[in-house]
């Protein structure tokens, strides 16, 4: 089942004295239920504009995007604000978790927001803290757990309300060796245990090694694809490879890891 669709996408920036540039131009893409795609190309080739298209908070210049059968576009701001916290989930690079509630309040304001009773939020929150590794830091404050714990919070925070996709933007940018490794098995085993769906944009060839597959973009446009086998650390090196073909700038690849 295809859970993400997109046709002929194209995103053009106007600036002052009319000059426009073109971002994004005739990206067709699509995700099924289940995948775990990385979205990856040098600098400026447009991979955040490709994000904000999908996350509903940019619209296209031209082109469709389909999401769970429907056309985020064609809604109104009010339906639209609806859509996104039913249907996506966010993960960002730099946690965005409210620091006066605790690991567990953040976690489940999205089901407050949306009305859902204590009962059932208990039920959703076990599971997915107990996956995630962080049901014994439920009670702390933000300022109480490491960098690794906070994401970890983001993503249970992100996919409590079972959204159709997550969307995740540079999660591992902000963290440690360590800690990158540990959130991205989590969102391994998220994918992988719950078949949750994944679109994740990253610089970090060793946080997209645990993709099932990557896009590369570049100056805008659809360039390459690959897809993981068995084995992640060859996938990391194929993942290598494709960036030096793919050229441009990529000075903050940790290339060390794999
Ligand atoms: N609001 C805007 N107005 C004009 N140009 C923009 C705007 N946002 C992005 N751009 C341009 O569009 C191109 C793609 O930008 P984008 O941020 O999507 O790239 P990126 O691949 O995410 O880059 P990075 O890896 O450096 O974050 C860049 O050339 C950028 O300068």
């Amino acid at each position: 089942m295809t859970v993400l669709k997109t046709e002929a996408l194209c995103k053009t920036y106007s600036s002052k004295g009319n000059i426009t540039y073109k971002a994004l131009e005739d990206i067709h893409f699509e995700v099924d239920k289940g995948d775990f795609v990385g979205i990856m190309g040098p600098s400026g080739s447009g991979k955040t504009t490709l994000l904000n298209l999908l996350a509903t908070i940019d619209r296209p210049t031209s082109g469709r995007i389909e999401i769970n059968g429907k056309e985020p576009t064609k809604l109104n701001e009010k339906q639209l604000a609806l859509f996104r916290r039913r249907e996506l989930g966010f993960i960002f690079q730099d946690f965005n978790l409210l620091d006066t509630l605790s690991i567990k309040e953040n976690i489940v304001l999205p089901l407050v927001l949306d009305g859902v009773l204590l009962a059932k939020i208990e039920e959703s929150l076990g599971p997915c803290a107990e996956l995630l590794g962080i049901s014994a830091i439920l009670d702390k404050r933000t300022y109480e757990v490491s960098g690794g714990q906070k994401q970890r919070a983001a993503i249970a925070r992100a996919m409590i309300h079972q959204p159709s996709i997550l969307l995740a933007d540079e999660l591992t940018g902000n963290l440690d060796s360590k800690a990158a490794k540990d959130v991205m098995e989590s969102l391994k085993d998220l994918n992988e245990q719950l078949g949750a769906t994944i679109a994740m944009v990253t610089h970090d060839p060793f946080a997209a090694s645990y993709c099932r597959r990557i896009i590369f973009i570049k100056d805008g446009k659809f360039f390459s694809e690959i897809r993981r086998g068995t084995s992640r650390q060859l996938f990391f090196q194929q993942i290598l490879d494709a960036l030096s073909v793919l050229g441009g700038n990529f000075d903050d690849i940790p290339f060390a890891r794999s």
